[in-house]
């Protein structure tokens, strides 16, 4: 890393040059002191003493000039090398891939650019120079001691070690110590993050108090770890003192000895004892710097760690791109694991046709949207290869590669920008009808109207300050205005209400011969016109072929219609009812009558809820059975070591909490809604009423649920 300040080489000769005439000054002036006593002041010789004066005062000239211009010199030498490390270290952060940004916390790299570069600034601007002065002045300093008088030099060379030893001690509990400190603090600054990021996750589960304790317990580290380190750089910044003082002592006594003996004049040591304090001052200085050392030590390894990161995603070096419109995109035998030893797509083959609309389905974490971030090259391949036309993404340019396929993702990233510039970004030669057309395509136009500046509205908290639909729509919009030929779609309709998805899949449509599109939902309802379905589960694509195709095959897509079937939802997502055929398939129902299913059917209640709700939580007491008509939920449990841990997803058609329609049982799981959703449910008290005339059903299902539970 030093290279980005030896780089400037006349600023670094300059720099050298002043600290040697500072030093060369510290150590002249001192001397000049025994010939100032022995040959001007003894003697009484003015003619000695003014040459003498004049020269220091020459030198002293000489020695601000050198300072002032190594000021210079080094200010600008370490302003251009950190702006150019900040620089560099940024470049590759932008080029890792995604798995890096798992790994290190938004605190961590904060930290990086922040607390250590400015450690480095600090060490490269101000210790090492300082480091390199002293020493040097030291060295000079200890080869004229020894000129003045070798004994005393030798006892006070015998003396130093020991300034030297006592911090050496210390040296490795103060690394581990900096080491602590820094990682506290990372841990901390992660946790503000978390809780400015999550801020209406943690209010709306009222999960202020646990946020709390962690932030109290995190700075109770800081404050512990910063302690210790204190008390060890303190003991190391004494322990030189208490050695310099023994010295003095020692040498006053052997120096008063040689003078008394005629073996030294006054003005040698007069000299000898300026000198010393010169050379001592000296070395006290490089003691203090080295708890500096130290912290720019680690500074230098976590930034060194950084740049040293190659990318799991490179850069091909000889970049290509397929020419003409794309006739085909093939994945072939690809296994891929977002971890080591993992396999989250195994052997998965499969072609897309240019100009096609290709759809992924399957159960929740079956890999589809996996299968597509592949195809985006978010990642790449562990086995196997993704070309288009033959060609290997891996051989596209990262520009090339984006300019022709792009990703919409789950979830819109905003920038604190206005709406305008989020969705043009670095588009440029668009005309405001390129742009109405875009926002009217993707059905924002509404929500453009209904905001106080239209596309000029400022976007705030990184676009928390809008619905989930209104930022999946911007992403969309987005999308359309960067005019790609691939169009990778990755549950874009999620945040969507029944009429608004029903647009955006007709757009979808109409995209099909221009574009290439591949769309990932659980919404079956949206593929049906699909040129060809890929059915994934567990990571293998187990199906494929059109909608009718599959439900001919009745395997895992027809079960999957199946289950999706019977729900009817009002266009603006308030009202839901489920037929009876669906509810006659529920196993705990099978074989009751015709019209007890009927009256069942008519007494479920609608429920909507929003991003992040708990439905139910685990451990209350449960009274409501409910069916997913529409909305994906994500049920966790309470793990003693890692805290709420996801066990299952859900999603339309599923269903959850049958056992409390018979008996009140606490609830053994949390079930959340990941995005705007729907639901039917059906609360105990009006189950059992229902099934009051029959007890032998009641009896029946009480043991079929049982079975269950
Ligand atoms: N970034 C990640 N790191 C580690 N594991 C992941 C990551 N993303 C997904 N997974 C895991 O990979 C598996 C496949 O996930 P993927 O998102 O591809 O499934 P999916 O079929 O698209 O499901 P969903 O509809 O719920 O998104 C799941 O077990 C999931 O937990």
């Amino acid at each position: 890393m030093l290279k980005y300040f030896t780089a400037y080489r006349g600023l670094l000769a300059l720099l050298l040059l002043c600290i040697l005439i500072e030093a060369a000054y510290a150590v002249a002036a001192p001397l000049s002191l025994k010939y100032l006593v022995d040959e001007a002041f003894v003697p009484k010789d003015g003619g000695m003493f003014a040459l003498i004066l004049g020269l220091l005062i020459g030198v002293g000239v000489l020695s601000i000039t050198a300072s002032l211009s190594g000021d210079y010199a080094l200010g600008k030498l370490v302003g251009q090398g950190i702006a150019k490390l900040r620089l560099d270290l940024f470049e590759r952060l932008q080029r890792q891939s995604i798995s890096f940004y798992r790994e290190y916390g938004t605190g961590d790299l904060v930290a990086r650019f922040t607390t250590d570069t400015a450690s480095v600034e600090r060490t490269v601007g101000a210790t090492v120079p300082m480091l390199f002065a002293q020493t040097l002045s030291a060295c000079l300093g200890i080869s004229m001691l020894f000129a003045l008088d070798w004994r005393l030099t030798l006892i006070m060379l015998a003396g130093a070690s020991l300034m030297i030893a006592g911090p050496k001690l210390l040296q490795r509990r103060a690394e581990a110590g900096q080491q602590q400190l820094k990682s506290s603090q990372e841990r901390f600054m992660n946790a503000i993050d978390e809780t400015v990021k999550g801020h209406k996750t943690i209010r709306s589960l009222h999960q202020q108090e646990r946020v709390r304790q962690l932030s109290a317990r995190l700075i109770g580290d800081m404050l512990k770890n910063g302690l210790r380190l204190r008390l060890i750089t303190s003991w190391m910044e004494r322990l030189p003192l208490v050695s310099l003082m023994v010295l003095n002592g020692a040498m006053i006594g052997f120096g008063g000895y040689l003078i008394f003996r005629d073996q030294l004049t006054i003005g040698g040591f007069m000299a000898f004892f300026t000198l010393f304090m010169t050379v001592g001052q000296s070395a006290t200085n490089l003691t203090y710097l080295i708890p500096g050392m130290i912290e720019a030590r680690v500074s230098f390894a976590r930034i060194g760690e950084l740049m040293a990161r190659e990318p799991e995603v490179p850069e091909p070096a000889e970049p290509r791109s397929p020419a003409g419109p794309i006739r085909e995109i093939a994945m072939e035998g690809v296994d891929f694991g977002y971890e080591k030893g993992a396999d989250q797509l195994r052997g998965v083959s499969l072609g897309i046709a240019g100009g096609s609309y290709t759809a992924f389905v399957g159960a929740s974490g079956s890999g589809k949207s996996t299968a597509l971030q592949l195809l985006a090259r978010l990642y790449d391949p562990r086995k196997g290869r993704i070309a288009i036309d033959g060609l290997d993404l891996r051989e596209i340019g990262e520009r090339n590669l984006r300019e022709l396929a792009l990703l919409v993702g789950q979830d819109t990233f905003l920038f604190n920008a206005s709406v305008r510039d989020n969705l043009l970004l670095d588009k440029q030669g668009l005309s405001e009808a390129d742009l109405n057309e875009a926002v009217r395509k993707s059905g924002l136009q509404e929500a453009v109207a209904r905001w106080p500046n239209g596309l000029d509205t400022l976007v705030r908290q990184e676009g928390g300050s809008f619905s989930g639909g209104e930022r999946q729509r911007i992403a969309l919009t987005r999308a359309l205005l960067r005019d790609p030929d691939v169009l990778l779609l990755d549950e874009v309709t999620s945040a969507l209400d029944p009429g608004a998805e029903a647009a955006v899949n007709e757009l979808v449509l109409s995209l099909r011969g221009r574009k290439t599109v591949v769309s990932v939902t659980h919404r079956l309802s949206a593929v049906v016109e699909a040129d060809r379905i890929y059915v994934f589960d567990k990571g293998k694509v187990v199906e494929s072929g059109t909608h009718e195709q599959l439900l001919v095959l009745g395997g895992a897509y027809a079960r999957l219609w199946e289950k999706q079937q019977g729900f009817r939802l009002s266009e603006d997502g308030l009202h839901a009812d489920v037929n009876t055929d669906w509810l006659a398939r529920l196993p705990f129902l099978a074989g009751i009558d015709a019209g007890l299913l009927d009256s069942l059917s008519a007494a479920f209640s609608t429920q909507t809820c929003r991003e992040g709700e708990a439905i139910v939580r685990e451990g209350e007491e449960g009274h409501t059975f409910y069916i997913i008509v529409r909305g994906k939920f994500e049920v966790t449990k309470q793990t003693e070591d890692a805290g709420e841990r996801r066990v299952a997803t859900l999603q339309d058609g599923d269903y959850f909490g049958e056992i409390a329609l018979m008996k009140e049982v606490p609830r053994t799981a949390t079930v959340r809604a990941m995005g705007p959703s729907v639901l039917l449910s059906m609360r105990r008290e009006t189950f059992q009423r229902l099934l009051s005339g029959s007890t032998q059903i009641r009896d029946e299902l009480s043991r079929a649920l049982e079975r269950r539970a």
